[in-house]
């Protein structure tokens, strides 16, 4: 990936980095580069999934897909994963993004309607399961697989034969895919569910998909080669360390904009690798999943007149399908005939990206040549390589997630699975009811 920081100096945003801030935070950034090199080289936790590139292998992962979705996947025409944050987005990310000609569902959620109405729409004795969980024990993924279970084994299909695990050395899934000898991945050690999408957690359903695995990772690879000491010659750690300083100087939201529909669940994907990475000690900066062209026409009156609180992030790429646009002969839109979708999204980019600069407010423009394999393997361990380079910069466990916890036991306290403070605290919730 490329990046432009350019409209986000403080000669052209308030909030705004100086080139000699720039310059004070890339000695900042040369240390930080020198521990997330060292953590990597000792595969610590966290850092190790920088290596993943070089530590995911595609031909085991293919193998342990095969048996339930037939050789390149011809047995099944659809593939449910069951699996929640990190087990699912980077999933996700990559089926969306690379157009999969496979049907693919992705039960992250337990709303009841949503997950009834998904499974009646699939043929289930044509669909294979793919359960994530690093830990085993989350409760909407526990939950969600027992109800897909049932639904298989109602219509008389087999699950055990379609159905693949990718979770710890222990735990309830691994205890089920011992039980029923069920084809069974490890997440790889020492990398956080929101940092795994380059490794079998994200890239079974990928190859579910007959996606191509190698050029994922090719580009993850050549990404990581572009790690260097300075955010003058890094595209990755020029994003963070301009997403660092733009937070510390008031901009507390960053709104994640891809000018690509294929890249709308990146969107969601870098709204937990950001949040769950950088949100501690009361320092973070809040993602915003976006969308361009579509959010220009809900959220852009909010990023350009509202509070100066807020840097916008655009993804777009380079190259894109073409599709004419038909003359016309309404003479208001005659500017849009015989053109084509692609020139008009590109120019809506650029309109856009302009019209917060000439209202001074902050953005950064990441660029990438095409959606494809390779350019979203690189896109991705950038992403992630910034964030990493964010959470030395503000000082903060870049790798753990202890907030969400608390939730989690209240939760299982309110359901009976234990005696958890947190549910009572629930029942002492205060109230000001208005009701209709
Ligand atoms: O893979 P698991 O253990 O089911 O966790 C799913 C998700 O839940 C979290 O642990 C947060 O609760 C995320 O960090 C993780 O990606």
């Amino acid at each position: 990936m490329d990046v432009d920081i350019g409209n986000a100096l403080a000669s052209v945003a308030s909030p705004g980095v100086s080139r000699d801030a720039l310059d004070r935070l890339d000695e900042r950034v040369a240390t930080a580069h020198e521990r997330i090199a060292v953590g990597r080289g000792d595969d610590e936790h966290g850092y190790a999934a920088l290596n993943l590139p070089d530590r995911t292998n595609p031909d085991e992962i293919r193998a342990a897909v095969e048996p339930i979705t037939g050789p390149d996947g011809g047995d099944i025409e659809a593939l449910i994963t069951v699996g929640i944050g990190g087990s699912a987005l980077g999933a996700a990310t990559i089926v969306d993004a690379l157009d999969a000609d496979l049907e693919t569902v992705f039960l992250d959620n337990v709303d009841p309607t949503w997950v009834r109405e998904a499974l009646d729409a699939l043929p289930l004795e044509r669909t294979a399961i793919n359960v994530v969980s690093r830990s085993g024990t989350t409760a909407e993924t526990l939950a969600n697989f027992l109800v897909v279970r049932d639904a298989f084994e109602s219509a008389g299909v087999d699950w055990t034969e379609r159905t693949i695990v990718t979770t710890g050395e222990s735990g309830p899934l691994r205890d089920l895919a011992d039980a029923h000898d069920l084809p069974a991945l490890d997440v790889p050690d020492g990398v956080p569910g929101r940092y795994s999408a380059l490794s079998a957690v994200g890239l079974v359903a990928a190859a579910a998909a007959d996606l191509d695995l190698e050029a994922l990772l090719d580009g993850a690879a050549a990404e990581a080669e572009t790690l260097t000491g300075s955010l003058y010659e890094c595209p990755a750690y020029a994003y963070g360390a301009t997403c660092h300083a733009l937070a510390a100087r008031g901009a507390q939201v960053n709104a994640f904009m891809p000018y690509a529909e294929s890249l709308e669940t990146t969107a969601e994907w870098f709204a937990q690798l950001w949040a769950e990475s950088l949100g501690k000690d009361g320092l973070g900066q809040t993602p915003v999943r976006a969308l361009g062209a579509t959010d220009q026409h809900s959220q852009l009156q909010l990023y350009r007149a509202g509070p100066r609180n807020t840097q916008v992030t655009f993804v777009t790429p380079r190259e894109r399908a073409s599709q004419s646009i038909p003359p016309t002969d309404v003479d208001d839109l005659a500017y849009l005939g015989d053109g084509s979708l692609a020139d008009l999204l590109d120019a809506e980019f650029r309109a856009t990206e302009a019209s917060l600069a000439a209202a001074g407010r902050p953005t950064v423009r990441i660029e990438i040549e095409r959606v494809d394999a390779f350019e979203l393997g690189g896109l991705l361990y950038g992403l992630e390589a910034a964030c990493v380079m964010a959470g030395e910069l503000a000082g903060v466990n870049t790798f753990d997630q202890p907030a969400v916890e608390w939730a989690k036991k209240a939760t299982r306290g309110l359901l009976g699975g234990g005696d958890f403070e947190e549910a009572q605290a629930v029942a002492e919730k205060s109230a000001l009811r208005v009701e209709r």
